[in-house]
């Protein structure tokens, strides 16, 4: 489904803020993975997901999605193989829209519009099923502004509109990051119900040691813009937060200090 082949990223090439973020990064995914991704400050997470996404070319490598090579094409026309939740619950739905707006801009995009834009009632009653799920009351709101919700409820309105269309591959970029831990659980949960319903592949950026061993099939952690660990199936089913660590330490070569995925560890 996803094949990222040997990518490489330096940013500012030729000035003193230099930076290799992506140094070869390779990975393949099969249809129906979900694969958590989690390394150090700067590993190249976000990086790779920005790579797959179009945001700017990489340097060299291949990208493919579903088999299409994608990786000359510009970010607007890899849109529709994709869905994208980011960290910021401010970014993905339009504040001033109700609801039941940002969900119709969300199915219609990539489509031809035809001659209405209203929103018909069949859509609403599919829309309210989708909301009522969520068991967050969101589907008695569906006229409500999106900018008066909580941004645990914009996230989920977010992951909503991000999966409608059943992309092709959904790219999850510490989306539960900024939410209080009840309201990041919620919407971690939503998110698996959402990706197993559907049968989507999935990648999910997180600092979260916890999570990334909790969620999904597939857990990469990344180190220096390279894949330096790759676990699946029961191994990842049996492995802890300590072992981890561990496996970082010796895939890596150092310790880890002051870093954000240390700082949650513990968490949960
Ligand atoms: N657009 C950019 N311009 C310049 N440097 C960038 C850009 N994007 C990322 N970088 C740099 O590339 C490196 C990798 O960044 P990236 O955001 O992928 O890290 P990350 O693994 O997601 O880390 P974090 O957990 O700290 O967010 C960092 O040194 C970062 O400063």
């Amino acid at each position: 489904m996803l094949d990222i082949i040997n990518i490489h990223k330096t940013f500012n090439k030729g000035t003193i803020n230099e930076k290799v973020a992506l140094d070869g990064v390779t990975l393949h995914l099969n249809e129906g993975d979900f694969c958590t991704i989690i390394g150090g400050n700067g590993a190249g997470k976000s990086t790779t997901l920005n790579a797959v996404a179009g945001v700017w070319p990489v340097d060299s490598g291949q990208i493919l999605i579903d088999g299409v090579d994608v990786t000359g094409l510009p970010e607007h026309k890899r849109a529709k193989y994709l869905g994208r939740v980011f960290q910021d619950p401010m970014t993905g739905t339009v504040a001033d829209m109700e609801i039941l707006e940002n969900l119709a801009l969300a199915a219609r995009r990539g489509k031809k519009r035809g001659l209405s834009w209203g929103v018909k009632k069949s859509e609403k009653e599919e829309y309210r099923t989708l909301l009522k799920q969520f068991e967050l009351g969101l589907e008695d709101r569906m006229t409500s502004k999106v900018g008066l919700l909580s941004g645990g409820q914009r996230q989920a309105i977010t992951l909503l509109m991000a999966t409608i269309n059943k992309p092709k591959l959904l790219l999850l970029d510490e989306h539960t990051a900024a939410l209080d831990p009840k309201t990041a659980a919620k919407v971690l949960e939503l998110s698996d119900k959402i990706i197993a319903e559907n049968n989507l592949t999935a990648l999910m950026v997180t600092h979260n040691m916890h999570d990334a061993i909790v969620h999904g099939n597939r857990l990469i952690m990344m180190g220096n813009g390279k894949v330096i660990l790759d676990i699946s199936g029961e191994e990842k089913k049996k492995l802890t937060v300590d072992d981890l660590l561990q496996k970082f330490e010796k895939a890596s070569g150092s310790k880890l200090e002051n870093d954000r995925m240390l700082l949650s560890k513990g968490e949960k």
